[in-house]
């Protein structure tokens, strides 16, 4: 039967939120439309501070940040209502990522925390509301992230062709899909995705990102500050792993740079943008055994100086956009959570074991009935 449903998602760049309106008829999904909702300077302000500072942060400030986060993410739900005259009963749920403030899956008792209030999505909307899927992974054993690879696995995997799906947001992760169905789907957080050269643009350019690469692709790799970075825990460690801007942030860079010798800015942003390509590509020749194409989304798509990096690093495999294969980049994790919301209300597990780390397969999410919701 088909059913609509919103996704929403507002990931670690915090540059705004992505709202998506598809149908889901059992195994088919289409989309209608797309908006976002830039991040107001405030809010994204308020949330980069509390994360520059968590041992001092006020109580009053953080459950306001969650109220008035379920406001904007349940205004930016109407805002897509609106522009495709879709009444809220015509939509089943909405599917909400919510804002992660801090992400802590290592810890001796891991927590995870996504901020955006689905009662106020609910009230705001009056639609049923879908969120806090990642807790109940965590709560199982796993990483609570990244949860997109089932999606991967649903509509990005194919029979006799090895595939990798690569998210480049503030953070990057990878789906490795192998073509043979008897092999479990794998992924992790291969590291920073645009997170460090959104840093540095903004500190050395006064712009919110590089755009399409060009300042990265104006500079050279300095070998040795690569090298010093490549050295981090992080990429050594092996899966199940994931992480956040409460590691790679811009104390980690200001760290990684004070250990060398100065650099022009445009060196260390081409450096910067190597770095994601290499922790990406490396962590591919480490973790599957043959990748015939990379399909990409998130924003990092953009930067074609990254993607063209990427392209020289994994050839002989194909390097391309998730557009060519039916899903436009900037949309897939939002449809993600629009799937994730439709699996939940089905009873159905949403993560994946072999990914997260997971005792065993879990519904994920709470539900937060709008004014038309039967159970
Ligand atoms: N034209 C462009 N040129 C270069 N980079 C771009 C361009 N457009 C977007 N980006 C990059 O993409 C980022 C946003 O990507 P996206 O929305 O996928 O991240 P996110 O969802 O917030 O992160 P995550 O997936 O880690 O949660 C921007 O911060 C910017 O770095
Ligand atoms: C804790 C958290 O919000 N993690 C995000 C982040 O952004 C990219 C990467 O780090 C991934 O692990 C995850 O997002 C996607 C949607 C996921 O769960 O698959």
């Amino acid at each position: 039967m088909q059913r609509f449903y919103i996704g929403l998602m507002s990931g670690t760049s915090l540059d705004g939120v992505d709202a998506v309106l598809v149908s889901i008829d059992d195994d088919l999904i289409q989309h209608i439309s797309a908006t976002t909702r830039p991040m107001p300077g405030e809010l994204r302000r308020e949330i980069l501070e509390m994360i520059a500072s968590p041992q001092t942060i006020d109580l009053d400030r953080l459950g306001m940040l969650d109220s008035r986060l379920g406001k904007l993410f349940g205004q930016t739900a109407l805002d897509l209502l609106t522009g495709t005259h879709t009444k809220p009963d015509e939509i089943h749920a909405i599917g909400s990522h919510g804002q992660t403030l801090w992400h802590r899956p290592a810890l001796p008792t891991s927590f995870t925390m996504q901020l955006g209030d689905p009662n106020v999505i609910a009230e705001v909307t009056g639609i049923t509301t879908v969120a806090d899927f990642r807790r109940r992974d965590m709560a199982a054993g796993g990483q609570g992230a990244p949860l997109v690879p089932a999606f991967h696995r649903a509509y990005l995997r194919q029979a006799h062709e090895a595939r990798v799906v690569l998210n480049l947001g503030g953070m990057a992760n990878i789906s490795l899909l192998p073509s043979d169905a008897d092999h479990d789907v794998t992924g992790f957080d291969t590291g920073p995705g645009n997170v460090l050269l959104d840093l540095h643009a903004l500190r050395h350019l006064d712009r919110p990102c590089d755009h399409a690469g060009e300042w990265g692709a104006s500079g050279h790799i300095d070998q040795n500050l690569l090298d010093r970075m490549l050295t981090d825990p992080y990429f050594m460690a092996q899966p199940p792993k994931s992480t956040g801007r409460e590691y790679f942030n811009e104390a980690w860079l200001q760290r990684q740079l004070a250990a060398g010798p100065e650099l022009a800015p445009a060196d260390i942003q081409a450096t910067l943008t190597e770095l994601t390509a290499r922790s990406v590509t490396d962590a591919i020749h480490a973790h599957s055994s043959k990748c015939d194409r990379m399909l990409v989304c998130g924003g990092g798509v953009h930067n074609k100086h990254l993607m063209r990096r990427l392209s020289a690093l994994l050839a002989p495999a194909t390097v391309e956009s998730t557009e060519t294969y039916g899903i436009a980049p900037d949309w897939v994790e939002a449809t993600a959570f629009a799937w994730l919301a439709d699996r939940t209300l089905k009873g159905f597990p949403g993560n994946l074991p072999s990914v997260t780390g997971a005792r065993h397969p879990v519904i994920l999410g709470a539900i937060y009935p709008g004014a038309s919701y039967s159970a």
